[in-house]
């Protein structure tokens, strides 16, 4: 490895929004919407946008302690940048997507070029790739910040987000900088069977890339579309949505908030196992207001984080009444996954991303639970999306709830095939009854009164009835 600028850990959170106006006007345009929203146009704009995977940021955290900032740049040895006090209102943010000026191949080129030096990962040098080691493959999906290729690594299959430094603009790029070393740091912290493998990072002069296992399902969102919104098998649902919650517990145990947690980031493992992935805007949490408000997706987010990453003019402040950096925006966020592992639906997917926020933060409102769905989930969702944080179960809880609910799936499966086997047994013997018992006995009856054929109907009918349920019951 050689030598190079080190990371310069996490940035600080004493960002300020210079501009919101320019910001929510971008994003509208973005979506092809304008700003003067009601709730009564929803009927009449149908349009959905897809996934729904509209990224933003706004930072109007000028709130945060100085107690805040120390707890969390003591986190992990990370120290503070010399200069943290930047705005991203004129910089990248999640809300639109990250445009690159080098083609696929290009930015494929500028990480594997052995000509440019590769930069070490401070604190975690142990990650940095050895790029000899990396065989790039094609570009396979294109995130909000970076763009995923195939490849392996040592041999192994693996997925390489590539983050393109953006040139001439030294504020998007701190901020794109920013992004790569949160998503490392929390990458390298997090140990769990349902989150995602790192594999390791590194950055060149033009790039940066951080390397994972590679899901081959893909994820959650894509299954779904491709199921066509039919249903998730009950069983499947809920063993998918325990892995989902047993990795956010972990997560959670360790202080640590997600912030992005929806279908797009849930992959697929060959073995059906969900892993969570993405924790770019992942943070550590605090007990203040402090912290930066960033990213999530509005079909997932919780009012409170709706609240303060966009145009505040259409917000019923008195529907947000809470604070928003607690563990419990995920809680909500797990609650609309649930929901749609169970349904197999896009949620809000008659409305607008955009509509879909306002629904929810002035409105109230939340996706609709079959009449068909098992109670305890229907519970499960209704309490994590509880427009009070407060009434939100703990993660540990819901995986407790869940576990239940596997239980309970797995008896009544047992019982119904249990059932199912008794009267295939029966149908058996009815059937053996017919044929070695009914018979002979009608037709010894028969030839004792000659002429008649009524009983030889009957007898055929009863034969045709057992017959056509054994057919049934196999
Ligand atoms: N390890 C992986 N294996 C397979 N697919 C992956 C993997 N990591 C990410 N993807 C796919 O690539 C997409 C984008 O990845 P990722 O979320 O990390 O990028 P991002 O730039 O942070 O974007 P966003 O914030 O929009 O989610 C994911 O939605 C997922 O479909």
């Amino acid at each position: 490895m050689e030598g190079g600028s080190k990371f310069p850990g996490i940035i600080g959170l004493n960002n300020h929004v210079n501009n919101y106006d320019d910001l929510s006007q971008g994003f509208y345009h973005k979506l092809g919407e304008g700003t003067n929203m009601s709730i009564d146009s929803f009927s009449s704009l149908q349009t959905s946008n897809g996934g729904g995977s509209v990224a933003m940021s706004v930072d109007n955290s000028s709130v945060g302690s100085n107690e805040s900032h120390t707890r969390i740049l003591n986190h992990q040895g990370l120290r503070r940048r010399a200069n943290d006090n930047y705005s991203v209102a004129h910089s990248v943010n999640r809300r639109g997507r990250v445009s690159h000026a080098l083609s696929d191949d290009a930015l494929a080129r500028a990480l594997m070029d052995s000509n440019s030096p590769t930069e070490g990962l401070e604190n975690f040098d142990e990650w940095t790739i050895d790029l000899r080691k990396l065989n790039m493959g094609d570009a396979f999906a294109q995130g909000a910040f970076g763009k995923l290729y195939r490849g392996t690594y040592n041999g192994e299959e693996v997925a390489i987000k590539i983050l393109e430094r953006p040139e001439n603009d030294p504020e998007k790029a701190q901020v794109m900088e920013q992004q790569f070393q949160q998503e490392v740091m929390m990458l390298a912290t997090l140990k769990h069977p349902n989150i995602v493998r790192f594999i390791g990072a590194c950055r060149k002069p033009m790039v940066w890339c951080i390397v994972t296992e590679y899901a081959k399902g893909g994820s959650v969102r894509q299954f779904l579309t491709k199921r066509q919104n039919r249903s998730v098998p009950l069983k499947l649902a809920v063993k998918q949505a325990l892995d989902v919650a047993r990795g956010m517990a972990y997560v959670h145990r360790l202080g640590l908030i997600h912030r992005d947690l929806k279908s797009d980031n849930l992959l697929i493992f060959s073995d059906k196992s969900i892993k969570i992935a993405d924790f770019g805007v992942a943070r550590i949490e605090v007990q203040t207001e402090g912290m930066t408000p960033e990213t999530g997706t509005y079909r997932w987010m919780a009012p409170s984080l709706i609240a303060l990453t966009d145009d505040i003019s259409w917000i019923n402040w008195e529907m947000i009444q809470h604070r928003p950096y607690t563990q419990k925006v995920d809680v909500y966020s797990f609650g609309i996954v649930l929901w749609e592992l169970v349904t197999g639906m896009l949620p809000f997917q008659n409305m607008t991303a955009v509509q879909a926020a306002f629904a929810v933060v002035n409105k109230g409102a939340r996706p609709i639970i079959p009449n068909d769905c098992l109670p305890v989930l229907g519970e499960i969702m209704t309490r994590c999306w509880d427009a009070n944080p407060d009434v939100r179960p703990p993660l540990a809880e819901v995986v407790a709830m869940l576990e239940h609910a596997e239980t309970e799936i797995m008896t009544t499966v047992r019982k119904a095939r249990f059932s199912g086997y008794y009267v295939a047994k029966l149908a058996v013997v009815m059937w053996i009854f017919d044929v070695y018992v009914y018979m002979p006995a009608l037709f010894s009856f028969v030839s004792l009164r000659e002429g008649s054929s009524a009983p030889e109907s009957f007898y055929f009918s009863q034969m045709m009835l057992h017959s056509v349920l054994i057919a049934l019951v196999f």
